[in-house]
């Protein structure tokens, strides 16, 4: 079964103007992962599409999804896949690839319909593309692994680097993960912007009760979500996208936009933050 939900580019003055529920609705991602289905949120940033595919014993195939009128979902399109479960396996093109918890498929244009089974559960990002990338499963030995932060400031923290120009090719996606030394609470703080991207989050690895302190909105005009193992945030390219976890977490973050220079970023001081 596969359900698709529309999410509109919103206003930064718009986004001032909302309280919590309107926040969410907007901004937050839930429900993503459930059993036996594929649930697709297609957003008007970048036309980036977030989801999740959790197989749970029977096959499932992503085919045609009707808001992108093409023949197959990735027709015109690049997609990558994290498996956030038990092992699985994924089927596009006439390949198949076994993936672990913690690997990354990147599949390229015109991979045809693409099938999911076994115990994973797959997070799923896609992007429009213009040409057609080598599909690859990345492992998290072969990512780029960037340490940042100090247990001082509690934000030291390691981002895994997977659909990124070091490690392979891609039109516009940019992907990995970041894991937070333990005692550590902060990603991304100081925060910054990229005018240039939009970007979406998937917080996991969280117990029940956990939940992270999410910031977004423009760095003068901060507001918080509280959010749950596998909840999303959409990002958009005016907001700050930082998150400091009461208990443990690691989160995904993958890009489109104008570039995939993953440096690109204006920064805001914490003094600076209102
Ligand atoms: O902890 C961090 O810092 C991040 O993981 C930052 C994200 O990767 C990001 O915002 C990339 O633009
Ligand atoms: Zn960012």
């Amino acid at each position: 079964m596969l359900s698709v939900e529309t999410r509109h580019a919103i206003h930064p003055d718009h986004a001032r103007t909302m309280g919590t529920q309107e926040l969410r609705e907007h901004f937050l991602g839930t429900g993503l992962f459930a059993p036996g289905e594929i649930r697709l949120i297609y957003t008007h940033y970048d036309r980036f599409t977030l989801g999740g595919a959790v197989p749970n014993g029977a096959p499932l195939t992503l085919d045609v999804v009707d808001e992108t009128r093409t023949a197959t979902f990735l027709d015109r399109r690049e997609m990558g896949i994290v498996n956030i479960g038990g092992t699985g396996r994924v089927s596009a093109a006439g390949d198949a690839w076994e993936m672990g918890r913690g690997d990354v498929l990147y599949l390229g244009m015109g991979a045809g319909p693409v099938t999911f089974e076994g115990d994973g559960r797959f997070y799923l990002v896609s992007a429009p593309a213009h040409r057609a990338c080598p599909h690859r499963l990345i492992k998290l030995a072969e990512a780029n692994r960037v340490e940042l932060g100090e247990a001082a400031t509690s934000n030291k923290r390691v981002i895994n680097q997977f659909i990124h120009p070091t490690v392979m090719e891609s039109c516009q996606l940019v992907l990995g993960y970041t894991q937070l030394v333990e005692g550590s609470v902060w990603n991304t703080m100081p925060a910054h912007v990229h005018d240039r991207r939009m970007e979406a989050y998937l917080y996991w690895g969280m117990t029940p009760e956990a939940r992270v302190l999410h910031l977004m909105g423009e760095p003068t005009e901060t507001r918080h979500m509280m959010i749950a193992n596998e909840e999303a945030v959409i990002s958009p390219p005016w907001s700050i996208h930082s998150g400091a976890g009461i208990g443990e977490y690691t989160f995904i973050w993958a890009m489109a936009g104008d570039n995939v220079d993953y440096t690109d970023m204006d920064f805001v001081q914490p003094a600076d933050l209102k």
